[in-house]
């Protein structure tokens, strides 16, 4: 079954956050202090994660990324995993993480069936690491890498979010790992999701990065897999892995956007940047599929065109991406 939105966009990939709470405190993502964690109470039981992601599938839903806060910190996620790798239907069920716990989980969560893994890691350098995390310890995160490869991973896609005079330096480092490791890494533009002042001064675009890449290596194309995400790829001549940049302030990428969001309170988003949500929670009852497929479908129905962003202004009310997911 096809589920396309108003704009004719091909809608087949759901991310489904199911923490806020997470083991680091990245700048550009939390406060420092003051995070207001929900309660058990607010936060969806695994069950009704699963009846969403089963209705999800239902209507048309190909591609399920589990995300958080940091998804691996809430207790039973290996089992819930196997559960939702399980849904007949499902062609791929994948995770981002900040990858701290992936030396003791790597391996369970391939036994669930988690297809693939994208890690976040914004420095190479400990100090730089331990300053954007405010806590992590970036040799865990390495760790995680090779644990990832050990237990059969294909290789990781790598997240790194630039910003400009905090961890720019590193741009042509982390593009050189993928001269001689398989893995893709991707340059994110970072985002104002919190709508801080001056954002602009982080915010590095991608078509700078790849200037700065391409100025000592040289660079081609390399085609979308099916069911791609927001990153346009390349190769530095003769690499083994690739690179991407996920331009999500500048040349968006929303006339292509084929996704949904649920955030761990139930709330569906049909756009990163969309100030209001639909609440699945009434519709979450034992018998009451048709209802939530139903839900989902309206959600789909009133994505808009693209966010209303640009290098210059912001329209949307601050958000916090930990409770989304990003
Ligand atoms: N603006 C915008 N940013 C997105 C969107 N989807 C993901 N991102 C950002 O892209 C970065 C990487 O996201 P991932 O969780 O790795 O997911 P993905 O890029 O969809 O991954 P693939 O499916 O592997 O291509 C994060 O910073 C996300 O916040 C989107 O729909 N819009
Ligand atoms: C919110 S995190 C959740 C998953 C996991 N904790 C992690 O960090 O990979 C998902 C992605 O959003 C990205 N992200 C968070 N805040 C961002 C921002 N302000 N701009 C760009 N990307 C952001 C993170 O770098 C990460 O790749
Ligand atoms: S980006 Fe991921 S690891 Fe960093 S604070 Fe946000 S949720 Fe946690
Ligand atoms: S900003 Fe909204 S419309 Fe654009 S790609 Fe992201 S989710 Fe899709």
């Amino acid at each position: 079954m096809k589920l396309v939105d108003s704009h004719g966009r091909r809608i087949n990939y759901l991310r489904l956050s199911v923490t806020d709470r997470c083991n680091l405190r990245c700048r550009y993502c939390m406060p420092a202090e003051g995070v207001e964690m929900l309660s058990h109470g607010e936060i969806l039981s695994y069950e009704e994660l699963s009846r969403i992601a089963r209705a999800a599938v239902a209507i048309g839903i190909e591609k399920i990324r589990i995300t958080g806060g940091e998804p691996l910190v809430r207790r039973g996620i290996v089992p819930f995993l196997a559960g939702i790798a399980a849904l007949p239907g499902l062609r791929q069920l994948v995770l981002t993480t900040n990858g701290i716990l992936l030396p003791e989980m790597a391996a369970d969560l391939r036994r669930a069936g988690v297809q693939r893994l994208n890690i976040s890691l914004d420095s190479l350098k400990p100090e730089t690491f331990r300053d954007i995390t405010r806590t992590g310890n970036v040799e865990r995160v390495l760790a995680g890498i090779d644990a990832a490869v050990v237990a059969g991973f294909p290789p990781p896609k790598i997240n790194m979010v630039v910003m400009r005079g905090v961890n720019d330096d590193e741009v042509v480092d982390f593009a050189r790992l993928t001269l001689d490791h398989p893995y893709t890494v991707r340059f994110i533009e970072y985002m104002p999701a919190t709508r801080e002042e001056n954002w602009q001064r982080l915010c590095i675009p991608a078509q700078e990065v790849l200037d700065r890449i391409a100025a000592s290596h040289e660079l081609e194309p390399v085609e979308r897999g099916a069911m791609a995400g927001p990153s346009r790829d390349f190769r530095i001549r003769g690499a083994v892995g690739t690179i991407g940049v996920i331009s999500a302030v500048s040349g968006h990428f929303c006339g292509e956007c084929n996704r949904i969001r649920v955030t761990s309170t139930g709330m569906a988003k049909s756009c990163l940047f969309s100030d209001e949500g639909l609440d699945l929670k009434p519709f979450l009852g034992e018998n009451a599929p048709p209802v939530l497929e139903d839900a989902l479908r309206r959600l789909v129905g009133c994505k808009p065109a693209r966010h209303g962003m640009d290098g210059e202004k912001v329209e949307h009310a601050a958000f916090s991406m930990a409770k989304v997911g990003g």
